[in-house]
């Protein structure tokens, strides 16, 4: 593995292991690894894609104080929750590393301890009358689409190694946006996301929603029909359609330059295909950080609804967990405004012997309950299979 140091205080500290309080983030056939905190900042990303508003403020500050301990082009790195209002989890590290990564997987799987016990939050039955009573709300309301999500509890027989778990997560997913974040409760969030929210370069940035999905199979045959069926679903398209609406829509007036696609693609993880639709833009102004564009997009109506601001309502009322960082946005911003956010799904939190995944679907009038259901469980399987279960 080939490495470059691109800022750091102290380069002779730089460990090559990745370890557990690494905050560490891949992309393409690049690995951002940084360790060490300078300045935590929680205060909640909430209005921050106003450069003058707290938010902002508070990362610029955060830079200040890491310039003067010598850094010369500091970063931010970490998470914001699905609701902006509640605390952020980032930090500007000590050090960030760049690694070109190996081409062609990681190996083969560890063991994981052995599985005591799991749950569903909400189970079967609750889910699929939260996504009936979504629909039926779709009927008086202006709500046109509404994402619901549900949550796995895992409890092992011992503590699960978070190299081990990553490690895994590479093998069955060699690309894919990996992510692994420590949190301020000693938890470790981890997953793979297939979803980027916005990735900016100077003046260029490209964000690539995807919403509709069909299961990967494993004959060939099945695996094609589900792709042709997900590519002519009428539904999927209509889910997908308040996506890059809504993007476009909020992007718009800092563009000179706007790409949208008429129609999306397919794109394929190893267990769902989606539909995805890659945006490309120039901004007016190119100091506008990548952090305040994804500020701006977040939550998109892959993981809200839409409208926003009544999805938010709907799943507040319909959903009986919190949601926390699944959902939100992770990556990192530099001091110059570039940076990478992707979408928080295909995800877990690890504490100890326990575990918790998440998955969501999008929910729109023609949506069924029990299939919705299917998709949140199929969703799950990425982290599952990682976990040494196959469900
Ligand atoms: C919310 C999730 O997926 C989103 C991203 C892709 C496809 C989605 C869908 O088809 O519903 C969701 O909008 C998740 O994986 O937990």
């Amino acid at each position: 593995m080939r490495s470059a140091i691109v800022r750091a205080t102290a380069p002779q500290d730089v460990q090559h292991g990745v370890q557990d309080d690494n905050f560490s983030f891949m992309s393409g056939q690049r690995e951002l690894r940084a360790r060490g905190l300078a300045q935590r900042i929680e205060t909640p990303a909430v209005g921050g894609q106003d450069a003058q508003g707290r938010f902002q403020q508070a990362i610029q500050r955060a830079f200040e104080q890491a310039r003067k301990a010598g850094q010369a082009v500091p970063m931010v790195v970490g998470a914001i929750p699905f609701d902006p209002s509640e605390a952020s989890c980032l930090y500007v590290p000590e050090q960030a590393q760049w690694h070109d990564l190996e081409p062609g997987g990681a190996g083969t799987p560890s063991p994981m301890p052995s599985l005591l016990e799991q749950r569903n939050l909400p189970d079967q039955h609750a889910f699929m009358r939260s996504v009936e009573h979504a629909v039926a709300n779709f009927g008086y309301s202006d709500v046109r689409k509404a994402v619901l999500s549900v949550q796995r509890e895992l409890v092992f027989s011992q503590a699960i190694d978070v190299n081990a778990l990553a490690h895994n997560l590479r093998v069955q997913n060699p690309s894919g946006y990996h992510f692994r974040v420590p949190m301020a409760d000693g938890a470790t969030l981890l997953g793979v996301s297939p979803e980027l929210l916005v990735r900016k370069h100077g003046a260029s940035f490209v964000s690539n929603p995807l919403a509709g999905s069909a299961k990967r199979m494993t004959d060939a045959d099945a695996d094609r029909r589900n792709a042709q069926w997900l590519s002519e679903s009428d539904k999927d398209h209509y889910e997908h359609g308040f996506v890059t609406a809504d993007i476009a829509a909020r992007v718009s007036e800092l563009c000179t330059r706007l790409d949208v696609p008429q129609r999306p693609s397919l794109i394929s993880t190893p267990t769902l295909w989606h539909l995805s639709t890659r945006i490309e833009g120039t901004l007016a102004d190119a100091s506008v950080s990548a952090l305040q564009l994804a500020c701006r997009l977040h939550p998109t109506p892959a993981v809200c609804g839409f409208p926003t601001e009544l999805a938010r309502r709907l799943i507040r009322f319909v959903e009986p967990t919190e949601r926390g960082l699944f959902t939100g946005m992770v990556g990192w911003c530099d001091a110059q405004g570039n940076g990478e956010w992707v979408v928080t799904i295909r995800c877990g939190t690890v504490a100890g012997p326990k575990v918790r995944l998440f998955a969501g679907a999008g929910i729109v009038e023609a949506s069924q309950p029990a299939a919705e259901w299917a998709e949140v469980q199929t969703k799950l399987r990425t982290m599952l299979q990682a976990c040494g279960l196959h469900a």
